[in-house]
């Protein structure tokens, strides 16, 4: 009689199988690593699609005849891709830039455990061998925190695809001296945190930061009875929800974050949209430079005139050059009721010839243009096969 195998025994297996996966992974990260070197010295683009697609292919292929979907095995490699391109761009980023940071003061919104927290810690990861973490209060105190020399780096959301633009943030890059050196996209899965078994029907209190709110309107509005209160970061809620230990009182906020303060996930992914990401901003006393191999961003911030058509003119020019813009945000300037400043995204290097050539045209037709910094692009655009 052929006993079946125990539970133990073949979660055993799994725990195995995933630290071969985990070695495997490091090991094709140190290849990756060397083929940026060898970019580096050839000045080869880092992307390189056609390989992407190629190796896609094949994986699809070789995945089917085991009996694996064709979904998975994208999603899998289009992560590993990704982290693969960006640790590549990085490391041309750090030698162009000659940077020998080892350490980095890194100054974010919340206690740990805030989304800004989990993508400073992101950020640090990718380009520093060990981080010291600044919480601040206030998006304001973060900028001082750099802009007086107390930390090297500030960590800012700018816009949120559920709630959209972070105004605050927006109005304070008018007047900051710090330059944008670079961003990164995290994906923000925003869940009911609690102190103890607890059921949805009996929470009587929520406490989390004022975007989560927005962002989870929808499911917000299905229990209208719901206190909320508001506190400067999520990690602010939940560190309020630990200490009252009160299974009416929750949390909302991030699955990490809620490790952290010992809560657990009630409910999860409820914000309004199924992708609801978070785009950081990353900003320093110096601009970097950014590599003629990697994708390069820049950020305007701009005022025109009020003449009629004065943004289509400015609009016109980046048309001229060919440029393509992925962001246009305006925001009131203080002071002056009713005219706007605009801030625009701009996919090129700001050293590149057609983007020289529309900033000082740009100059010329405006009252006033600002480049807040170019910085390496950090959406690695997924390559599918279909
Ligand atoms: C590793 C390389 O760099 C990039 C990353 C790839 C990968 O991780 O498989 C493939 C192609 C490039 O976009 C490479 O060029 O081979």
């Amino acid at each position: 009689m052929s006993a079946e195998p125990s539970l133990e025994h073949l979660r055993e297996r799994i725990t195995r199988l995933d630290e071969q996966l985990l070695s495997l992974l490091a090991e094709r990260q140190e290849v990756a690593v060397a083929v940026g070197k060898f970019k580096m010295t050839t000045h080869r683009p880092i992307r390189d699609i056609e390989r992407e697609k190629q190796l896609l292919e094949k994986l699809i292929e070789k995945g089917r005849r085991q009996s694996l979907d064709s979904q998975y095995i994208t999603r899998i490699f289009q992560l590993i891709i990704e982290e693969s391109v960006l640790t590549q761009q990085a490391l041309l980023q750090k030698a162009l830039n000659q940077a020998q940071e080892n350490s980095a003061r890194v100054a974010f919104l919340g206690p740990k455990g805030s989304y800004s927290h989990l993508a400073a810690r992101q950020y640090a990861s990718r380009h520093f061998s060990h981080m010291t973490e600044v919480g601040c209060s206030k998006f304001g105190d973060i900028l001082q925190q750099v802009e007086t020399g107390l930390a090297d780096y500030a960590v800012l959301p700018l816009e949120n695809t559920s709630s959209g633009s972070i105004n605050d943030v927006y109005d304070l890059l008018q007047h900051t001296s710090l330059h944008i050196v670079g961003e990164l996209t995290v994906p923000i899965d925003h869940c009911i945190l609690v102190p103890a078994d607890t059921r949805l029907d009996d929470i009587t209190t929520v406490y989390s930061h004022p975007q989560p709110f927005q962002q989870c309107s929808h499911f917000l509005a299905r229990y209208p009875h719901w206190k909320i209160k508001y506190t400067e970061s999520t990690a602010a809620a939940m560190e309020k929800v630990a200490e009252l230990q009160d299974s009416q009182v929750v949390a909302l906020g991030s699955e990490a974050g809620g490790n952290l303060y010992n809560l657990q996930v009630l409910e999860r992914n409820l914000a309004n949209q199924q992708q609801n990401m978070t785009r950081f901003i990353i900003l320093a006393r110096k601009p970097v430079k950014v590599s003629a191999q990697v994708p390069a961003k820049t950020t305007l911030l701009m005022a025109t005139g009020q003449q009629s058509g004065a943004l289509v003119d400015a609009l016109m020019v980046l048309r001229k050059y060919g440029l393509v813009m992925t962001k246009l945000e305006s925001r009131p300037i203080n002071g002056n009721p009713w005219e706007e400043m605009f801030y625009l995204d701009i996919q090129a290097n700001v050293h590149a010839e057609e983007m020289q050539q529309s900033l000082e045209e740009l100059t010329a037709l405006t009252r006033f243009v600002k480049v807040l910094g170019c910085y390496p692009g950090d959406n690695v655009i997924p390559v599918s096969v279909d």
